[in-house]
C-alpha cells in the first residue's frame, strides 16, 4: 500500500502541515508531525475533505464575483449576520478545474474589490483561503491569525483584533526596528517571480539553499513590493498609478515622521517610546506585523540561530526550551522535534526547506549498450575451513599462497587474475563470508559467480550451508568443486546427496548445479572446473564499458610504512590509469602508481582486473566504491563525506566511559562520576560502594546511583544512559541483549572479577593513568543442552547461540548472569572430530579445562584478549 508523509500532502492539497494534521486529527486520525506517514485510505480522506471544501468555496467565491454585497458575508462568516463593523474581507479565487486557489483578494463593505494579487506564496494564501475556519488549536490560530495581520498592517480592526492574538509574545519580545527580514537581502518582490515558477526551486543552488528564508513580514514595505510585484506583473497603466501613490504615500509618511523625530531630542523620543510601550494597541499591531509566522528551517540549528530565525529574546527561547523540559545552552544545536514544540509555542510555522544536496553521493552513469564490451568473470570461492580453497585457487594459479600464509589460513582476501584457453578469469579468495557479505551490505556486488568446495572426505559442514546462503542471497549462480577426491575416504556422492538435500541438485541427477570433481593435490579435474566456469561466464554476458572513468570495489587495504595506504581493487567498470584522482569513502588521491597481483607495474587497469593502488590519503574500508574522476572533485566529496562523519559522530551525545574519564575532568565537563554497581552478592555489592566512594580526587566526586544484586538488567543501562553513569558489573555477565542495548545507548559497562581491579581502574582513570593494555572480545556463546561426564573431563554438549566457539578462546561459565568460573578450552568437537571453531547455530561438545562443574542450562562464553594501543597524552 502506498505510503504519505504528510508534509506532502500538505503540499499536495496547497496546505499547511497543520492544516492537514488538524484536518486529520479532526478526523481521529493520529498524526505526530509533518513527518508523520498515512495510507492511502486517510489521503483518500483528505481526498474527499478537500474536495467538499474546495467545491464549497469555489462557490462561494462564484457568488461573491457576481454578487458582491451578499457574497461578503458568505466569504467571512457564513454562519453569521452581517458583520456590525464593515471590514474588508479576504477571499480567493479558485481556479474551476484544477481546484487551486488562483487570486487572492480584499472586498470592501459593498463587496467592491479593494485589491488583487496573483498567488504568489502557496503557505500565506492557504490560511488566507479559509480566514472563518476555526483552528483547532489556539496555538495555531496565533500562527494563522498573524498572517493577515501582517499583510496588512494597515488594513483597520480586523488585523489589529488578530495582532491581539499574539500580543503575549510582543510584549515578551522587545520591538526591534528590522530593516529587512531575509537574510539573502532579497527584496520581496522577488517572491511573487519566484513563487510563480515554484518548480524552480529545486533547481536552486546549494548556497541559496542552506540559506534560511524567513517569510517575515517585519520588513514594512513587504507588502506593498508584493503589490508592486503583483501590480507588475499584471502590468498596464493602473498598476504602475497605484505603485507611484503607494511609493508618494510612503514618502510622505516618512517625511512626517521625520519631521516629528527631528522636533524632540533623543531622550524625549525614548521616553516617548517606553511609556507607550506595552499601552497602545496601534503599537501592538505594528509589532504583530514583525512577528515571523512562518520560517524555513535549516536541518541543524542553535538556541541563538534559532532566536534570530524567530526574531525572539536567547533569553526567552532558552527560558521556553526549559518550560518544554529541553536544558540548551546559546551554541548548542537543538534538535527537530525541540524545534517543531518551540515553534507551536511562539506559533510559528515551520517550513519545509528543500534537502540540501548530498554533495557526498557520486551519481551512477548508465552506459549506453553499444559502448559494452565483454569482461572476465570474476569467481569467489567458498567453503568450509580446510576443504581446500587455497589449495584450490593455488593450483589454479601455480602459485604456492599456502606455504606464505601465517598457519596455513588465508589471512586476507586476495584477488587475482589468470589466462585460461586466452580468456581471463579472476578469483577472489575469502577467508569467510563476512567479507563478501559486508560489500554486498556496501552494495558492492563483486561476484559472477561462486565456486563452492566441499571436501569429498567430510561433506557439508556449518560453512559451506552458509556459503550457499551468502550466494544464494547476492543471486550468485554456484558451480560446486568437490575437492580432495584423491583420498581414499572421498565420497562424492554423499556430498552430492547432502548438497541435493540444500537445494543444489546435480546436473548428472537431473539438477543445475554444475558440481566438478576435483583434487587441488593432484592437480585432478581442474581444467574441467575452469571450462565449466568459461562455460557459466559465457551464459552470464558480462559486460562493460572501458571506455570511461573507472569504478571499483575496494578488496583489501593496509597501511604500509613505506608506501603508505596500499589497495587492493577489483575495477568493475571503466579504465582506471596512473594519475587519475580517485576517491573511495573519505580517502582520496591520485592513482600513484599500479601494480598487479604477481607485482608488476602496470600503467591501466580495465574491467575486472584487481590492481593494487597506491595513492590514497587513507585507507578505506573493504566493500567501498573507489571511483576516478577530477582530482579536485575527488577531494571536494572526500570532505564532504569527512565533514558528514564529524557532523554524524558529534550529533552522538557525549557519554563517560572510563577510557575518556581523566580528559572530560581536565576539561571541567565532568564534576561527578555516577556509577551504577552491580554485583553477584549483597557483599561485594557493599564493599565495591565503601571502596569507590572511598575514592578522593580533588576536582570529581563519585556518586553510585544505583547499585544491586544480580545480572546488569535492560533498565541498568537506561539509567545509568539517563544518568550518564558508567556500569560495574563485579562477577555478574551481560547477555547479547544487553550489550547490544549498551551499545545503542552509548553506555560504558565494565566487567571485574577481582574487587581492587575495578577499583584500580576507576582511580587510575580519574588519574588519567588507565592504561589497559588489554580488551577483551567476546567470539561468542554457547548454551550447555547437556552434561556428558567422561572419566577425565565434563562435556558440555552445547549449541552455539551466538558468534563462534574457538578452541583457542578463553571461556567463561555463567550461570543466571553471573560468573562462576573463567578457563581455558580443553577440547572443542564435532561428533568425534576436535574443530577449530564452531560458528552459531551448530551443536558441539565443549570441555572446560580442568573444571567439571558444568551444568544444563549454563552459558558458556568464549572471548580473547585484544591488545589495544597505548596513546601518550
Ligand atoms: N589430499 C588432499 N588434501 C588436500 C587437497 N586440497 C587441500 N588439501 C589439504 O587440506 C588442507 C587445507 O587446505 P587449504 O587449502 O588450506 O584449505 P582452506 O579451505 O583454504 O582453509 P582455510 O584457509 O583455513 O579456510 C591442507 O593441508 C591441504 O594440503 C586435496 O585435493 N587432496
Amino acid at each position: 500500500m502506498q505510503k504519505f508523509r504528510v508534509w506532502e500532502l500538505a503540499k499536495q492539497y496547497n496546505k499547511t502541515d497543520k492544516d492537514i494534521i488538524s484536518t486529520l486529527k479532526s478526523h481521529n486520525v493520529e498524526v505526530k508531525s509533518h513527518l508523520s506517514v498515512v495510507d492511502e485510505k486517510t489521503k483518500q480522506l483528505l481526498d474527499r475533505v478537500y474536495a467538499d471544501k474546495q467545491t464549497t468555496r469555489s462557490a462561494e467565491t462564484k457568488t461573491t464575483s457576481t454578487k458582491p454585497t451578499a457574497a461578503k458575508s458568505s466569504a467571512t462568516k457564513p454562519t453569521e449576520k452581517q458583520p456590525r463593523r464593515r471590514r474588508p474581507a479576504r477571499t480567493v479565487r479558485f481556479d474551476q478545474q484544477s481546484g487551486k486557489p488562483q487570486e487572492e483578494f480584499l472586498v470592501d463593505g459593498k463587496g467592491r474589490k479593494l485589491e488583487t494579487k496573483p498567488k504568489a506564496q502557496p503557505r500565506p494564501q492557504k490560511v488566507a483561503a479559509k480566514p472563518a475556519a476555526k483552528p483547532a488549536h489556539p496555538k495555531q490560530a496565533t500562527a494563522k491569525q498573524a498572517e493577515p495581520a501582517k499583510k496588512h498592517e494597515n488594513g483597520g480592526n480586523a488585523q489589529q483584533k488578530h495582532a491581539e492574538s499574539d500580543a503575549n509574545a510582543l510584549r515578551r519580545t522587545p520591538k526591534k526596528a528590522q530593516p529587512t527580514a531575509r537574510p539573502t537581502g532579497k527584496p520581496m518582490a522577488d517572491e511573487g517571480q519566484r513563487s510563480s515558477r515554484p518548480v524552480e526551486k529545486r533547481t536552486h543552488k546549494p548556497a541559496q539553499r542552506t540559506q534560511p528564508s524567513i517569510r517575515n513580514m517585519a520588513d514594512h514595505n513587504a507588502p506593498a513590493k508584493q503589490e508592486e510585484a503583483s501590480g507588475n506583473e499584471r502590468g498596464g497603466r493602473k498598476g504602475n498609478r497605484n505603485q507611484r501613490r503607494n511609493q508618494r504615500g510612503r514618502n510622505q509618511n516618512k517625511n512626517d515622521r521625520r519631521g516629528k523625530e527631528r522636533g524632540t531630542s533623543l531622550l524625549a523620543q525614548s521616553i516617548k517610546k517606553s511609556r507607550t510601550k506595552g499601552k497602545n494597541k496601534n503599537e501592538h499591531a505594528r509589532a504583530n506585523a514583525e512577528a515571523v509566522t512562518e520560517v524555513a528551517m535549516p536541518p541543524s540549528v542553535t538556541v541563538k540561530e534559532i532566536a534570530e530565525l524567530f526574531k525572539k529574546e536567547v533569553g526567552d527561547v532558552i527560558k521556553r526550551l526549559m518550560l518544554l523540559g529541553i536544558m540548551a545552552t546559546i551554541n548548542q544545536e537543538v534538535d527537530r522535534d525541540a524545534v517543531e514544540l518551540l515553534a507551536e509555542e511562539y506559533g510559528i510555522t515551520l517550513l519545509e526547506m528543500e534537502p540540501e544536496e548530498d554533495g557526498t553521493e557520486i551519481p551512477e552513469i548508465e552506459d549506453a549498450p553499444e559502448d559494452l564490451l565483454p569482461r572476465p568473470p570474476v569467481v569467489t570461492i567458498m567453503g568450509h575451513v580446510d576443504h581446500g580453497k587455497t589449495s584450490l585457487l593455488d593450483t589454479i594459479r601455480k602459485t604456492h599462497v599456502t606455504a606464505r600464509e601465517a598457519g596455513g589460513i588465508t589471512q586476507h582476501i586476495g584477488a587475482y587474475q589468470i589466462r585460461y584457453q586466452g580468456k581471463k578469469v579472476v578469483f577472489l579468495d575469502t577467508p569467510g563470508h563476512e567479507a563478501f557479505t559486508a560489500m554486498r551490505a556496501r552494495g558492492a556486488q563483486v561476484t559472477d559467480i561462486a565456486v563452492l568446495v566441499v571436501a569429498a572426505d567430510d561433506g557439508v559442514m556449518p560453512q559451506t550451508l552458509e556459503a550457499i546462503d551468502h550466494a544464494k542471497a547476492a543471486k550468485v549462480p554456484i558451480i560446486v568443486a568437490i575437492n580432495k577426491m584423491d583420498k581414499p575416504a572421498a565420497n562424492p556422492d554423499l556430498v552430492k546427496q547432502q548438497l541435493a538435500e540444500h537445494g543444489l541438485l546435480p546436473e548428472d541427477w537431473g539438477g543445475d548445479t554444475i558440481m566438478v570433481p576435483v583434487s587441488a593435490k593432484k592437480h585432478q579435474g581442474i581444467e574441467d572446473l575452469l571450462e565449466n566456469i568459461l562455460l557459466v561466464a559465457d551464459v552470464l554476458e558480462l559486460k562493460a564499458n572501458p571506455n570511461r572513468n573507472a569504478i571499483g570495489v575496494v578488496v583489501e587495504g593496509e597501511l604500509d610504512k613505506g608506501r603508505g595506504p596500499v589497495v587492493t581493487v577489483l575495477i568493475q567498470n571503466g579504465t582506471l590509469r596512473t594519475g587519475d584522482g580517485i576517491v573511495s569513502g573519505t580517502a582520496f588521491g591520485r592513482v600513484r602508481a599500479m601494480n598487479n597481483e604477481r607485482g608488476d607495474l602496470i600503467k591501466k587497469a580495465e574491467p575486472s582486473t584487481p590492481v593494487e593502488v597506491l595513492g590514497l590519503s587513507d585507507v578505506p574500508t573493504a566493500g567501498e566504491l573507489l571511483y576516478a574522476m577530477d582530482e579536485r572533485d575527488a577531494r571536494s566529496i572526500a570532505e564532504k563525506r569527512i565533514a558528514k562523519q564529524k557532523y554524524e559522530e558529534q550529533n552522538r551525545s557525549q557519554k563517560v566511559t572510563l577510557d575518556d574519564l581523566f580528559n572530560q575532568i581536565k576539561e571541567g565537563e565532568l564534576k561527578s562520576l555516577n556509577i551504577v554497581i552491580k554485583a553477584d552478592v549483597q557483599g561485594s555489592v557493599e564493599a565495591l560502594r565503601q571502596s569507590f566512594e572511598g575514592i578522593k580526587n580533588p576536582e570529581v566526586r563519585i556518586d553510585v546511583v544505583h547499585a544491586g544484586v544480580g545480572a546488569i538488567s535492560e533498565s541498568d543501562i537506561m539509567l545509568a544512559s539517563a544518568a550518564n553513569a558508567l556500569i560495574i558489573g563485579f562477577n555478574v555477565r551481560p547477555d547479547a541483549n544487553i550489550r547490544k542495548i549498551a551499545e545503542q545507548e552509548q553506555v560504558d559497562m565494565r566487567t571485574y572479577r577481582v574487587i581492587y581491579d575495578a577499583i584500580d581502574d576507576i582511580k587510575q582513570a580519574m588519574q588519567g593513568m588507565l592504561a589497559p593494555k588489554f580488551r577483551e572480545v567476546v567470539l561468542g556463546r554457547a548454551e550447555v543442552r547437556q552434561v556428558i561426564p567422561t572419566p577425565k573431563v565434563i562435556v558440555a554438549g552445547s549449541y552455539v547461540t551466538e558468534g563462534k566457539i574457538t578452541n583457542n578462546a578463553e571461556l567463561r561459565l555463567i550461570r543466571d548472569g553471573i560468573v562462576i568460573h573463567e578457563g581455558n578450552v580443553a577440547s572443542l568437537r564435532r561428533f568425534k572430530d576436535d574443530v577449530k571453531e564452531v560458528a552459531e547455530g551448530y551443536e558441539c561438545g565443549i570441555s572446560i579445562e580442568s573444571y567439571r562443574d558444568v551444568k544444563e542450562g549454563d552459558v558458556l562464553e568464549a572471548f580473547t584478549q585484544e591488545e589495544i594501543e597505548q596513546t601518550i597524552d
